[in-house]
């Protein structure tokens, strides 16, 4: 029998379905019973073998392939990047939350490129100057791109973007993440953010993530990821290594575990400074080891 190769879009009770990666055709398919022995589950992204029988209703998966990564939240595999979405208006996002989302990127270790949504919203000069500095700050370090999903502006380099990724979404309630998903593919629904879904139903509702396939190609999961801002489960003495920039000069820092704070001979501090360290970003980072400092290993 053939082994046909697909990816694990959803679950259902107990069915697995998987979109076939050579013809794109939806399967409906049941576990070989060895994975509950070997207690090896398929996730939602994962690459798999299976076979199809002409007599049975149901494909059988007969392997999960190795993954490329293992996302907690939304649990998914071999993602390839987090596209994190911002504004500078209605709402302003503030930068030390872009800062807090890419922490949890990094951390994560995967690609990401930074979408600011809305800039049709910018008319005044002060306005067009806070995109400018926003783009300054962080083009250097991440794909960044200026979108509208109102006017168009971009959304073909958006679509470029996506297309033949596995993608996962992140960002502020409201920065318009499914307007822009509606925009490149229209019919996509993002499910609502956390935040929106919290306050309609009052409660925590555990959700199970599904992954949605792009008519030009590619995938993105249907719920929003990233957005422990609070980042729970981190130590202050990590972060450093999660502003990518800092890398190529901490080696020069006095201490070598230099925390780019308050030690002399910190490369860091220096090349803020000398404004080769955009200076929004070491503040950040700054502000984000005092917090975690303040609230200790002990309480998480
Ligand atoms: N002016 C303007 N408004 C936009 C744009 N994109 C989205 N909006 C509006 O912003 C609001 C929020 O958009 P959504 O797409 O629901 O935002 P979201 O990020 O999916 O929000 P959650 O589901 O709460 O996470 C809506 O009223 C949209 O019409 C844009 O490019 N320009
Ligand atoms: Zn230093």
């Amino acid at each position: 029998m053939n082994w046909e190769k697909g990816i694990v879009m959803r679950f259902h009770s107990n069915t697995v379905s998987i979109m076939n990666t050579k013809t794109k055709k939806r399967e409906e398919c049941v576990l070989r019973g060895k994975f509950k022995k070997q207690k090896i589950r398929p996730i939602v992204g994962d690459y798999v073998e299976y076979t199809l029988n002409e007599q049975e209703e149901y494909g059988k998966i007969e392997n999960i392939l190795p993954r490329k990564n293992n996302l907690y939240r939304p649990k998914i595999a071999n993602v390839d990047q987090a596209i994190l979405v911002t504004t500078l208006k209605n709402p302003f996002v503030d930068a030390l939350i872009v800062d807090k989302f890419l922490i949890q990127v990094e951390k994560m270790g995967i690609d990401c490129a930074i979408v600011v949504n809305k800039v049709d919203l910018l008319q005044t000069s002060e306005e067009k100057e806070l995109l400018q500095l926003f783009l300054d700050t962080y083009s250097p370090l991440y794909t960044t791109l200026p979108v509208s999903s109102v006017t168009g502006e971009n959304i073909d380099k958006l679509k470029i973007i996506f297309k033949d990724k596995i993608s996962t979404m992140a960002g502020m309630s409201g920065v318009g993440k499914s307007s822009l998903l509606n925009s490149i593919n229209t019919g996509l629904k993002l499910r609502v953010g956390e935040i929106s879904d919290k306050l309609k139903r009052g409660k925590h509702t555990t959700t199970y993530t599904e992954l949605l396939h792009f008519d030009f190609g590619g995938f993105i999961a249907d719920t929003p990821g990233f957005s422990n801002l609070e980042l729970r489960g981190f130590n202050k003495d990590e972060i450093r290594d999660y502003f990518i920039e800092f890398l190529e000069f901490s080696p020069y820092c006095g201490f070598s575990d230099c925390s780019h704070t308050v030690e002399p001979y910190c490369m860091i501090k220096e090349k803020y400074e000398m404004g080769e360290i955009a200076s929004s970003r070491y503040e950040d980072y700054v502000f984000i080891y005092e917090e975690l400092k303040k609230r200790g290993d002990k309480r998480w």
